[in-house]
């Protein structure tokens, strides 16, 4: 099965530092894949060779096939970035901005009504139905990314990938967004997330791929660390009885 997502030995610098040191990473159609690692690992960077806004010093990159560089069809794409404001200075309401993630999708930049049914459905999704017409100046930090998640969704891409989609979420909204995702899944998207934690997504998760400046140091099944465990940084240093399965700073 060809992946969605091919990184094969991309290495990358920013500041003339290496910050990738030739990853390998594929996610296969229909596949969740969580991206874990302590701060400064290479996560975001990682993230951003293959939505085209880091160049790579080697390796390469594939979207659905195709090298990156001539991809085109940006529409099968979602991307949510690590948090940053939607409005950017300029008001605009909830459906404004959840609008603008479907243009891709159109032809001549014009929303028809099921282009216009699509935006309700990804503002729905995330439950924000009833707040359409508000600013998104008003909104809480969780409810805002809540509303870049929903301009992702909008085009109703088959690959979703995501920078930390939980961060600053409280725990309402993270239930709502792994239900949300969890739809996304079943209807056969595939996912790439950056995580801090498992946390909520962690039944929806198939593999955990997870950096360690700039290298990759696992890629198979998730960490099934509870509590503590499953926080970068830990260091699991008491010992274990012999059924359980011992993970030595795997997100360290
Ligand atoms: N514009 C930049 N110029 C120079 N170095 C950078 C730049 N952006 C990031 N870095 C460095 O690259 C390294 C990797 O950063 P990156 O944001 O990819 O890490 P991350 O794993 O996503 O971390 P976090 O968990 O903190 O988000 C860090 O050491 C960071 O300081």
């Amino acid at each position: 099965m060809q992946p969605v997502i091919s990184l094969t030995k991309v290495s990358a610098e920013l500041g003339a530092r290496p910050v990738l040191r030739g990853i390998d990473l594929a996610v296969y159609p229909g596949e969740v894949v969580a991206l874990l690692g302590a701060n400064g690992s290479g996560k975001s960077t990682a993230i951003r060779t293959i939505i085209g806004q880091v160049p790579l010093s080697g390796g390469s990159v594939e979207l659905f096939g195709t090298a990156r560089r001539r991809f085109r069809d940006w529409g099968r794409v979602g991307y949510v970035p690590q948090r940053t404001t939607a409005a950017g200075g300029v008001p605009a309401t909830i459906r404004e901005v959840v609008s603008s993630g479907r243009l891709s999708r159109t032809r001549f930049k014009i929303l028809r009504k099921a282009d216009r049914e699509a935006v309700d459905r990804a503002i729905d999704a995330v439950g924000l139905a009833d707040r359409a017409k508000d600013s998104v100046d008003a909104l809480s930090g969780g409810q805002h990314q809540r509303v870049l998640i929903a301009r992702a969704l909008a085009a109703e891409p088959e690959l979703l990938i995501m920078d930390e989609p939980m961060a600053g979420v409280d725990i309402e909204s993270q239930e709502i967004l792994a239900a949300t995702l969890r739809e996304q899944v079943a209807a056969g998207a595939s996912v790439l997330l950056v995580l801090h934690e498992l946390g909520p997504l962690e039944p929806l998760i198939d593999r955990a791929v997870v950096l360690r400046d700039g290298c990759v140091v696992h890629d198979g099944p998730p960490p099934r660390a509870v509590g503590q465990h499953a926080l970068p940084g830990h260091d699991h240093v008491h010992p274990h009885t012999a059924a359980e399965p011992v993970r030595t700073g795997l997100l360290s």
